[in-house]
């Protein structure tokens, strides 16, 4: 996908299964929204193909839209409109059954807030109406562009659960996200996308193995001297500050026996890579524009 002279999407090739919960990540500007707008049949590529299993979502074709769900960005709501009045004039462009808007208002927990205009909703509640109305048909497949940007940390714990819920009801689910911890917790699998290119595409345990970091082995203050912190490590680097002491390795099971045989456990905490040191890996760290 070109705009003017740019490679916004340049030769991107993946297959999504049906009930998957598929993730893009990339850092801004990596082409996430391009390529989801594309599958959404929102833009036509420039070169190659989509399908949705028999249809070309560019077309636009009445029985795929009745198939697939898109989350709206929350300021395309009808304006002055409640939570269920959204919902229900979403439903009727649909032709949905009545009663469904209520069924979604429980999905997303939003049953307390029905009655409230979508403009006094605060930014959590807004995306769960958001996505409430993405569902409103009952579809198979649901995307969803970066759901819990600006949502504080319960927030999106529990538009996780919602999310969860959408995919365990056999519905498949592909989000954009920017945040690893929420790609490892849901996605069985992600593409990891820079500049227009998927990086890598696998479960996010497969990418963290591939990556094969050491694991970070922290005790607290005391726990071991520092020379005994040597003896243990041999080789691998030591780390004393004011919070503990850590041991970077790839021996993890010979720095443990050893450490338990010196009993100086306390306050252990073993840490291995995330998806989130695999998207470093891969992107880099620098700030892009
Ligand atoms: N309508 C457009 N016209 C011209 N260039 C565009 C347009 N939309 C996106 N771009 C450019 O295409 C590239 C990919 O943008 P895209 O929005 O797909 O990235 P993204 O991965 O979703 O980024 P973010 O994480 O910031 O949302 C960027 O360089 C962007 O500036």
């Amino acid at each position: 996908m070109t705009y003017g002279d740019l490679r916004a999407v340049d030769g991107v090739t993946f297959t999504i299964e049906p009930g998957e919960f598929f993730g893009l990540l990339g850092p801004n500007g990596a082409g996430k929204t391009t390529t989801l707008e594309m599958v959404e049949g929102l833009r036509h590529p420039t070169a190659g193909t989509v399908r949705i299993g028999e249809h070309e979502p560019w077309r636009r074709e009445p029985e795929l839209q009745q198939r697939i769900g898109v989350q709206l960005q929350s300021s395309s709501f009808f304006e002055r409109l409640t939570a269920r009045e959204q919902l229900d004039t979403f439903g009727a462009l649909y032709g949905v059954p009545a009663g469904r808007s209520e069924e979604m208002l429980e999905q997303v927990g939003l049953v307390g807030k029905a009655g409230v205009r979508t403009e006094d909703l605060s930014g959590g509640q807004k995306q769960r109406l958001s996505i409430a109305c993405a569902l409103i048909h009952d579809p198979e497949v649901v995307f969803l562009d970066e759901p819990s940007a600006a949502l504080d940390p319960q927030a999106r714990r529990n538009l996780w659960d919602v999310l969860r819920a959408i995919n365990d009801q056999g519905r498949t689910v592909v989000l954009t996200t920017h945040h690893m911890d929420e790609a490892e917790a849901l996605c069985d699998r992600v593409a990891i996308m820079d500049a227009g290119r998927i990086l890598r595409l696998d479960t996010p345990a497969a990418l963290v193995r591939a990556l094969d970091a050491p694991v970070r082995i922290s005790l607290a203050p005391g726990a071991l001297s520092i020379e005994d912190a040597r003896a243990v490590a041999g080789h691998d680097p030591v780390d004393v500050d004011a919070s503990g002491t850590t041991i970077t390795t790839r021996e993890a099971s010979r720095v443990l026996t050893d450490l338990a045989q010196r009993d100086a456990l306390d306050g252990l905490s073993v840490k291995g890579a995330s998806l989130e040191d695999v998207f470093l890996e891969l992107t880099g760290r620098e700030y892009r524009a």
